[in-house]
């Protein structure tokens, strides 16, 4: 019998019981252990056969008790003599695999429901005669795990523990975790003690100690990561070398659903220790004095008004951004700006053919131009600051009547709000929407329809460029709101320029958001 199969800290993966499939293999790509089990690298996964002796023809069901816990059910259907029961792990959710004297033991990471993992062992006696092997096997295995992802990376974990609805720390905890341990990764964990405690922590986090910086929480503490780093006197080393990323545990996590297709704290979890790095634009905003970074979003009018101006409604969670949508909506309201753009691509089809042929290329690598400077703050700003003149070639237009400003540098601005289909991490350029307030109340209900089922782009009311820089300037009101990834600024004037590639994030594909394109 398979009792080899010294300890299985998991349930049933999907495949037990399945007939054996004829897999591609990859060599050397089997390896024995027990009597009756192999474990072999298939193209995408790992499969493990395990061949069953019986004298009779009649198909049962077996349960197959596991030393250490649990057990699993087999079904054999086919009564052959010899019968296989195979299951298979796809290298993505493998987490690590090592060699011990009792055995090998392989950390993967177990779907419990289309939205959740969990971390699970598999254990296995190795026969004397393959442990020779078996140090070469596990390498490859872990080869094919992580491609060229890097492994067992240092993570710094920051955890607001008021994000979303206050669990954030919990979150963390039971589902994260132990992802990143089965993952050996090296973990320090830490809780945000107030507004702003995220930036000082990365403002004077050691650079070489660490490779991720980990947000549990919303929008708003990669914000203050990004601009705490950008506070180094190395800013721009500390931004390529520390990669941000997100476990969603806030009331919105753009950061997530673009770069690991999932509001999930587990799936997001893995996707951090698979997760490739990736260049990220950012974008300086100049306003008076001060000149931050932002890496999501700016919003100016109904949008940013039905978001920072519906806090008072916070308890009506995210219906509170329909419900302030659709009152500006009924008001008809509108809010006059001046916009001068630096336009890069302009007219749908060619913005299209821009993320085409991006979409269709490696992932770039970033250019060090020889030897990476040890000591380089942020990079100088060619288009100036919001006091400086307009630059010459900038276009310039008037709004009387505009509804919307939005400018996206990541295509998701929340779950299933796939505003910016055509945005790329480090194309250079933000995505700048305009919709104007004279389109009747009905055409909008129907591009917010639009948006849900993702076809939005081609409406014609939804007018896009593609720029390097622009500068917005509100008129006519005294106070209203301006949102810069999420966050409220002062009712001014603001400058944006864009940094191709200057952020590091991670992502599951290197160089593209986890949204569908613009096709
Ligand atoms: N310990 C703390 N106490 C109070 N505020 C904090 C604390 N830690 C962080 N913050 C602030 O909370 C803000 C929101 O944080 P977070 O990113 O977790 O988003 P959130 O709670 O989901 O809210 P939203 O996504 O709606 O912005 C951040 O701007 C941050 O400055």
């Amino acid at each position: 019998m398979i009792s080899d199969t010294v300890d299985d800290h998991s349930s049933s993966e999907g495949g037990v019981g399945s007939d054996v499939k004829s897999y591609q293999t990859i060599d050397p790509s089997t390896l024995d252990v027990g009597d009756h089990t192999s474990l072999i690298l298939a193209a995408s996964s790992l499969l493990i056969i395990v061949k069953l002796s019986f004298p009779t023809n009649t198909p049962f069901t077996l349960c197959v008790r596991l030393m250490g816990c649990g057990s699993i059910w087999v079904s054999l259907t086919t009564g052959n003599p010899e019968t296989k029961a195979s299951r298979e792990i796809p290298f993505y959710n493998v987490l690590w695999a090592d060699l011990s004297q009792a055995g090998i033991i392989i950390d993967y990471a177990q779907n419990t429901s289309k939205n959740s993992v969990s971390a699970a062992s598999l254990r296995y006696v190795i026969n004397h005669d393959q442990r020779p092997r078996a140090g070469t096997w596990i390498a490859r295995l872990i080869d094919l795990a992580y491609g060229n992802a890097q492994r067992s990376k240092r993570l710094k974990v920051l955890i607001n523990p008021f994000s979303g609805k206050s669990n954030a720390t919990n979150l963390y905890h039971q589902y994260a975790e132990p992802i990143f341990a089965a993952a050996h990764c090296a973990i320090d964990v830490e809780s945000t003690g107030c507004s702003g405690h995220a930036a000082e922590i990365a403002e004077h986090i050691d650079i070489d100690a660490y490779d991720v910086i980990v947000a549990c929480s919303g929008d708003g503490l990669p914000y203050e990561i990004l601009n705490g780093l950008a506070r180094k006197p190395n800013a721009a080393v500390a931004l390529s070398k520390v990669a941000i990323a997100q476990i969603p545990c806030g009331s919105g996590n753009a950061m997530a659903w673009n770069l690991c297709g999932t509001g999930s704290v587990s799936l997001a979890a893995l996707a951090i220790v698979k997760g490739l790095k990736t260049q990220l634009d950012l974008a300086s905003i100049t306003q008076g004095n001060l000149r931050t970074l932002s890496f999501l979003s700016q919003s100016f009018g109904i949008v940013a008004e039905s978001d920072l101006g519906t806090e008072d409604i916070r308890w009506m969670g995210p219906a509170r951004f329909t419900y302030g949508f659709l009152v500006r909506l009924l008001r008809k309201s509108v809010y006059p700006c001046d916009l001068a753009f630096k336009v890069e691509i302009d007219g749908k089809a060619d913005i299209k053919n821009h993320y085409l042929s991006h979409a269709g290329n490696p992932p770039e690598s970033r250019s060090t131009n020889g030897a990476e400077p040890q000591l380089s703050g942020l990079p100088p700003l060619k288009y100036g600051t919001v006091r400086d003149d307009i630059p010459q070639d900038w276009e310039i237009i008037s709004f009387d009547k505009l509804s919307s400003f939005y400018a996206g540098n990541m295509a998701y601005m929340s779950e299933n709000a796939n505003f910016f289909p055509a945005a790329l991490p480090s194309d250079g350029l933000l995505d700048v929407v305009t919709v104007d307030g004279t389109i009747s109340r009905r055409t909008y209900l129907s591009m917010m329809k639009k948006l849900e089922n993702e076809t939005l782009f081609d409406a014609p009311e939804f007018k896009v460029r593609k720029v390097s820089g622009y500068r917005l300037i509100p008129r006519d009101r005294v106070d209203g709101y301006i949102s810069i990834d999420g966050e409220k600024v002062p009712f001014e004037p603001f400058q944006v320029e864009v940094h191709k590639g200057l952020g590091t994030v991670l992502s599951k594909s290197g160089h593209l958001y986890e949204a569908k394109g613009p096709i």
